[in-house]
Formats: C-alpha cells, sequence, structure tokens
C-alpha cells in the first residue's frame, strides 16, 4: 500500500464536509473517485495530499504520517493534477511543466539537463511537443489541462492524484488522457481519480470508490460496484445499461 487515509473527517474551518472516510491506494492500480456534485471528492483529494489536515484521521505515505514528512518530499512523491482552472501566469507549456521538477527543488537551484529531459518527455507522452514553446494563457483549457498531466508525470511520482481529468477535454483528449493513465498504472504508479462518468471508471480503474454528502457509500473492485442499480442508488435517477456480450456501458437518464 501507498496512499491510505483511515478514519478521515474531512473539511475546512468551521465546515466539516465528509468523516469516517477510508481510502487505500497501491502502486499499479487505479481507484475512481465518483459521486454527485459537492459531494467531497476534491475535499478528500485534497486531504489526501495534505494540503489540508484531516479534522480526524490519518493518511499514511508508505506508513508514515504525511505531517511528518517535509513539504517538498511529498510533492516529489505524490503529484495532484487540480481541476481545471485559470489561466494563470503567463510561462510557456515547457516552463509550466518543467515546473514539476522544481517545485521540490531549491527555491534557488536551477533546472538541470535531466529536469529538462523528464519535462520533455512529458510533454512528448501527452502529445503536445507543437505548444511547448506557448504561453499557457494562449492555449485552449483542454490544452492546458494536458499541460498540468504533463507537469505532474515530470515529477516522476509514485502517486498520482487527478481531479476530473478530462473534464474539459474533446473526445479524442479524453481518449489520450484515460490512456495514459492506464500507461501510469502500468509504470506501477499508484493512481486515483475522480470522473462523473461511470464508463471511464468501468474502463480505466481497478477499483472505484464512491461519495455522496461526505460519506463512502460504495468502495469495491470496479466490476462489482459499477451495477445499474448501485449507480441509481448513487445519483438517486435512472440509469440505462448497454450490453453487448462482456462490454458494458451506462447511459443516463
Ligand atoms: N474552501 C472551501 N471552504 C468551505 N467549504 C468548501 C470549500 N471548498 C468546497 N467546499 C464545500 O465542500 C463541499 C464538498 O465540495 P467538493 O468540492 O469536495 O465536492 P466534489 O464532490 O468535488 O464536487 P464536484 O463534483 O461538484 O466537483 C461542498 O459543499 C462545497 O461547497
Amino acid at each position: 500500500m501507498i496512499l491510505e487515509g483511515r478514519g478521515l473527517a474531512i473539511g475546512y474551518p468551521g465546515r466539516r464536509v465528509g468523516e469516517g472516510l477510508d481510502m487505500a491506494l497501491a502502486a499499479g492500480r487505479a481507484t475512481a473517485l465518483l459521486g454527485p456534485n459537492g459531494g467531497g471528492k476534491t475535499t478528500l483529494l485534497k486531504t489526501l495530499l495534505g494540503l489540508i489536515p484531516p479534522l480526524a484521521g490519518e493518511v499514511r505515505l508508505d506508513g508514515v504520517p504525511l505531517a511528518a514528512i517535509p513539504i517538498r518530499e511529498r510533492a516529489r512523491r505524490i503529484a495532484y493534477v487540480p481541476q481545471s482552472q485559470g489561466a494563470g501566469f503567463g510561462f510557456t507549456v515547457f516552463e509550466t511543466v518543467l515546473m514539476g521538477r522544481t517545485a521540490f527543488a531549491s527555491p534557488f537551484a536551477r533546472p538541470s539537463t535531466s529536469d529538462e529531459e523528464a519535462a520533455r518527455t512529458a510533454i512528448a507522452r501527452l502529445g503536445i511537443v507543437r505548444l511547448a514553446e506557448r504561453p499557457i494563457t494562449e492555449i485552449s483549457g483542454g490544452e492546458r489541462q494536458l499541460t498540468l498531466i504533463a507537469r505532474a508525470l515530470a515529477a516522476e511520482p509514485a502517486v498520482v492524484l487527478l481531479d476530473e481529468p478530462t473534464a474539459s477535454l474533446d473526445f479524442g483528449n479524453q481518449g489520450r488522457v484515460l490512456r495514459e493513465i492506464g500507461a501510469l498504472r502500468e509504470a506501477g504508479l499508484a493512481v486515483l481519480f475522480t470522473t462523473h462518468d461511470p464508463n471511464q471508471a468501468l474502463r480505466h480503474a481497478d477499483a472505484v470508490a464512491a461519495i455522496r454528502d461526505g460519506r463512502m457509500i460504495e468502495s469495491g473492485p470496479a466490476r462489482d460496484i459499477l451495477l445499474r442499480e448501485r449507480l441509481e442508488r448513487l445519483y438517486g435517477t435512472p440509469v440505462e445499461e448497454v450490453r453487448e456480450g462482456e462490454r458494458r456501458a451506462f447511459l443516463p437518464g
């Protein structure tokens, strides 16, 4: 087990969002976190990263309490791809990805050749080489999302947490990102991603956890959890299941 949260209560000063949450991420496995809007997915991710402290319980990285691990080391070992956000400053795509390396170096260190190499490799992997010298203020939301994923990979982390990684992507780029998530899992990383699409979880996750109103209401192997009746219960809405042989997909409504 790499990253583990036990008995977590999560939230913000003066606002408890959820409690009784357990989450265990293992090397070489991808977990999808599902659940209705406002249920606490992002808050749980931020707690697992150590960006906000748990209100109760503890997060451990390789058995060591997160709170006891220096922030730079945490940043090196656990990468975070936040929900698509505003453009930020006018760094180029290459500089942004390179920050994935320098975030855990000394503030005065200059990126080394191997840092630049890792950034270029991550950029190539996400298929955004042609964007490398463009300012991130002048690329599309989807291209920015691919840049943020490349930045996370540049750090060569052991764990990667992605918050709705396909939210602003076109169909082709959704496929590219999901294939990349699969490749990370194959490469032995522990992966957690949030999604509103159970089909992504069905195709790309080993395990599924579902939270609603801050409670973990489902958790287990993807194929056991991703069943029509369970999804209807989770989202409180009818769900249609389409089958073709062994393959299944869900349609909302
Ligand atoms: N900084 C904050 N301070 C106080 N409350 C917050 C803060 N950020 C989020 N919340 C609240 O915490 C609850 C859970 O939000 P969270 O973003 O974790 O849900 P989510 O499951 O990721 O939602 P979505 O699917 O819509 O992204 C919501 O009620 C939200 O309003």
